[in-house]
């Protein structure tokens, strides 16, 4: 390990907050200069909050996916299609566009840590890209204090490396300095609990043992925004319990967690409130008891 931490102490950390994963956010104007552009209000106004000042503020939120090289089904290659585009002088169908977000507003506070639930394909994993600013807006905008990190099942580790390698150059990728990251290496291993494979390829991993590598290096660093997709829930009953500790924690320093798990449980243990996504709009925002009620209800 001390090897390890002199061997990429040369590494320079350029992208802080990273979350040894996969992006940045655009930069962000404060709390102050945005709250006066409020945005419209969600569905149902949450109950819980707030907490604190405004962390992340989502104004009317469209994305838009361009597939190209993709036909709508009414374009699919047949006789008579090809023949209509003929003699319309059409090229070969182009583009598909899927709308995954539509005018989604909500404001977010210090202390939130929010669920987001709905049905596959509703939208929950393209709305936290936007706010970890890795998808332009097509329209509308959202706005973050700090930096938001997002923590995917696909997170950049790099399967050929050890964990004790994942672990140091994550560190690293969050901006760690190499005294913090020696500080902070037993106490990541001890709460991902993969003991000696710590010392194997993550490529022998399980699923379960990746992500939870993944979440002990990500929530070792406070987080002004941290967001979570589905990280947990892989994880055993004890890990859920350890991890929302630790997500009580991040809150507690102020930080502001999004949560996405299609286990209810998790978000209902961890969630102080939750958002319902349907067909990319909210179709409920508030109190978890009462959206995960109407959630199940359908
Ligand atoms: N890279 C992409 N290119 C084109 N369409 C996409 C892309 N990613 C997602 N979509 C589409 O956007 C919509 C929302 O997808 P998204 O993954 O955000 O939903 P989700 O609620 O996270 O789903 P799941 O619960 O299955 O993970 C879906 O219709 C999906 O097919």
């Amino acid at each position: 390990m001390a090897e390890l931490t002199e061997e990429l102490s040369l590494v320079k950390a350029e992208e802080p907050a990273v979350a040894g994963t996969d992006g940045k956010a655009k930069p962000q104007p404060k709390p102050a200069a945005v709250s006066a552009a409020q945005p419209k209000t969600a569905a149902t106004p949450p109950l819980d909050v707030p907490t604190g000042t405004p962390t992340v503020i989502v104004d009317d939120l469209h994305i838009i996916y361009r597939v190209y090289g993709a036909a709508s089904d009414a374009e699919k290659g047949n006789a008579v299609n090809a023949l209509t585009r003929i003699l319309r002088r059409q090229g070969r169908p182009q583009m598909k566009e899927v709308h995954a977000v539509k005018g989604v507003s909500f404001v977010a506070y210090h202390g939130d840590a929010i669920g987001i639930v709905g049905r596959n394909g509703s939208g929950k994993s393209t709305l936290l890209r936007a706010i970890a600013g890795l998808l332009p807006p097509h329209s509308g905008a959202v706005y973050t204090d700090g930096q938001p990190s997002l923590l995917g099942v696909n997170a950049a580790l790099m399967r050929e490396l050890t964990g004790e390698r994942n672990i140091v150059l994550g560190c690293y990728a969050m901006g760690m300095t190499p005294a913090e990251v020696k500080e902070k290496y037993q106490e990541i291993v001890d709460f991902s609990g993969i003991d000696e494979f710590v010392q194997l390829p993550m490529s022998t991993y399980s699923s379960g043992m990746g992500a939870r590598l993944r979440f002990a290096i990500s929530s070792a660093k406070t987080h002004d925004v941290l967001l979570i997709d589905e990280a947990l829930a892989t994880g055993d009953r004890e890990f859920r319990k350890k991890s929302e500790q630790r997500i009580r924690k991040i809150r507690e320093e102020a930080g502001t967690v999004f949560l996405v798990a299609h286990d209810l449980r998790v978000i209902e243990e961890t969630c102080n409130r939750v958002i319902w996504l349907h067909k990319g709009k909210i179709k409920m925002d508030g109190d978890p008891k009462e959206v995960l009620a109407a959630y199940n209800k359908g």
